[in-house]
């Protein structure tokens, strides 16, 4: 067991989730090839325990052990997000907006620089050059349609800009490309395209690279989340922890990496030789059959790793997985921080599950709003151009603007201010002229241009609430009865026969 707590270790992490029976401890022998990516497939799609796959077949010398479904939401009332809440050192009871708060928490704090120590358990057994033979390795088949092995759908990618003054950390898929190569994906405007074109630019062939498996939880939060281009994640988790990251260096380069991470693949990421990616089933819920991209291709010269090393895995697609409750939530908890920093005046972002991430909710605090004297159209226009023109929009095709009165983390609530608040074209502004995301079909199969346009802000606030404010009763337990009738109701309701109500 590690001296860290869960947010600072992967092992205390899942500690933590077998403490709030979060976690199925799996003994029986599991096959790598489909069996447990299916598995942790299943726990997503009924909010079940995250697996822990104590005995993967082909597992040799330690490598590996398989956690699936490290991100994942439970059925568990009132624990729904406890899985993210440990990531961030949450109470299990902790809700989405209070996740998200946590991981903006240290935006406007100076950054806590990692401390570097001489070594760690990720470095108690290592494999090197020649011996590194991936093929060799259990490696997790993740979708029968997958055009490789995806050993790494929950490993984060480290890189350093050319002067070393930006570390960036990031979550990017990579696939088995040869025994000691990867191929991934990571297109504009992602930090590791960034990266990789400032060194291309200044004719460099290869970059220092890392990627870490089984990483403090909160590292991979900060990975998947759209930090501002120079922020370096290591120094934005310190100020977020409030202690200093400890990092080991790596043995080939001078990366540096969590010094408990799980395992460790140390290499350059090549800024010449590319090789087809893909296809892999993704984030919104689609595999392409044969469809493949290219990618960029990563060479490993070290693998380093722990005793009994554990694996995670994303089985990612239909909702709702680490694609949704992280890259999602942490995509519009960063577009909520950019509203206010530009000083809009937005309190809340969701991003709900059942739209796949491609969907933000705004929710507006139509006091402040009705002292701009503006216009659904106008507002609509100005969140628009901000967000659809800042990394942490590229994601989102809509917006959806909303007022106080709806819960925006309440799917219910989101869809009947939206079906019923929002007029189809006039309340809604188009955006044609920014960046798309290619990876939503309606983009990469699509009618258009699969990388520019197809975003909208659609306005479900009644243009009284620009004005004098809701001027409506809503129809509903709460909101059409007074309070004596409601608590005559509430008293007589298991008397009368009805089950008891859901707090
Ligand atoms: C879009 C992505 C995926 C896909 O859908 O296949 C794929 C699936 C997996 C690996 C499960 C996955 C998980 C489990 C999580 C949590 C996030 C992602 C991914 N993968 C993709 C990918 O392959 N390429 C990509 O460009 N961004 C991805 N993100 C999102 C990024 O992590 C996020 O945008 C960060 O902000 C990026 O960091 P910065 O550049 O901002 O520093
Ligand atoms: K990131």
């Amino acid at each position: 067991n590690d001296p860290e707590p869960a947010h600072l270790s992967f092992r205390s992490f899942i500690n933590a989730l077998r403490e709030d029976g979060d976690l199925a401890d799996i003994e029986a022998p599991i096959d790598p090839n489909l069996q447990a990516a299916a598995i942790t497939r299943l726990v997503y799609e009924t909010d079940d325990k995250a697996p822990f796959f104590h005995n993967i077949i082909g597992a040799k010398d330690g490598l590996w052990r398989i956690l699936g479904a490290p991100g994942g939401v439970r059925k568990t009332p009132g624990h729904q997000y406890s899985r993210l809440a440990r990531h961030v050192a949450l109470p299990p009871t902790a809700s989405l907006h209070e996740i998200q708060d946590k991981m903006l928490s240290a935006t406007h704090l100076p950054p806590i620089e990692p401390e570097i120590v001489a070594t760690g358990p990720c470095k108690e057994n290592s494999i090197e050059g020649d011996d590194i033979d991936l093929w060799s390795l259990p490696l997790p088949q993740i979708h029968q349609s997958d055009g490789g092995k995806y050993v790494q759908t929950f490993g984060v990618h480290i890189l350093q800009n050319l002067d070393g003054s930006w570390t960036n950390w990031s979550i990017s898929r990579a696939m088995v490309h040869d025994k000691n190569k990867l191929v991934s994906l990571a297109a504009n405007p992602q930090h590791i395209r960034l990266i990789h074109d400032q060194w291309a630019k200044e004719g460099k062939k290869e970059i220092p690279w890392a990627l870490a498996f089984g990483v403090p939880p909160t590292a991979a939060m900060a990975a998947s989340m759209p930090l501002p281009e120079g922020v370096s994640d290591p120094g934005y988790v310190g100020a977020m922890c409030g202690e200093a990251m400890k990092m080991v260096k790596c043995d080939t380069n001078d990366i540096l990496v969590p010094a408990n991470s799980e395992i460790v693949f140390e290499g350059t990421l090549s800024i010449e030789e590319t090789a087809k990616e893909g296809p892999f089933g993704e984030m919104h819920g689609y595999t392409f059959p044969g469809k493949s991209i290219i990618g960029n291709v990563h060479k490993i010269t070290k693998i380093t790793y722990r005793n009994n090393a554990i694996l995670p895995i994303s089985s990612c697609g239909r909702a709702t997985d680490e694609t949704h409750t992280m890259l999602g939530l942490l995509a519009a908890a960063r577009i909520r921080q950019v509203c206010q920093d530009a000083g809009l005046p937005i309190i809340q972002t969701s991003c709900p599950w059942f739209a796949h991430a491609t969907w933000t909710v705004l929710k507006v605090d139509t006091t402040k709003l009705r002292a701009l004297k503006t216009t659904g159209k106008e507002f609509a226009k100005k969140v628009g151009d901000l967000v659809f023109n800042v990394k942490a929009g590229f994601a989102m095709h809509r917006l959806i603007l909303v007022g106080e009165d709806i819960d925006i983390y309440n799917d219910k609530d989101v869809l009947w201010a939206f079906t019923t608040r929002c007029r189809p074209n006039l309340d809604e502004v188009f955006f044609e002229e920014v960046l798309g995301f290619r990876l939503i079909p309606f983009m990469g199969y699509g009618n258009g241009d699969p990388v520019k346009g197809g975003k909208v802000v659609s306005d479900a606030l009644l243009p009284v609430e620009f004005t004098t404010g809701q001027n409506w009763e809503t129809c509903n337990f709460k909101n059409a009865y007074p309070q004596s009738v409601q608590d005559q109701v509430l008293k007589d309701w298991e008397s009368f026969g009805f089950a008891k109500l859901q707090e």
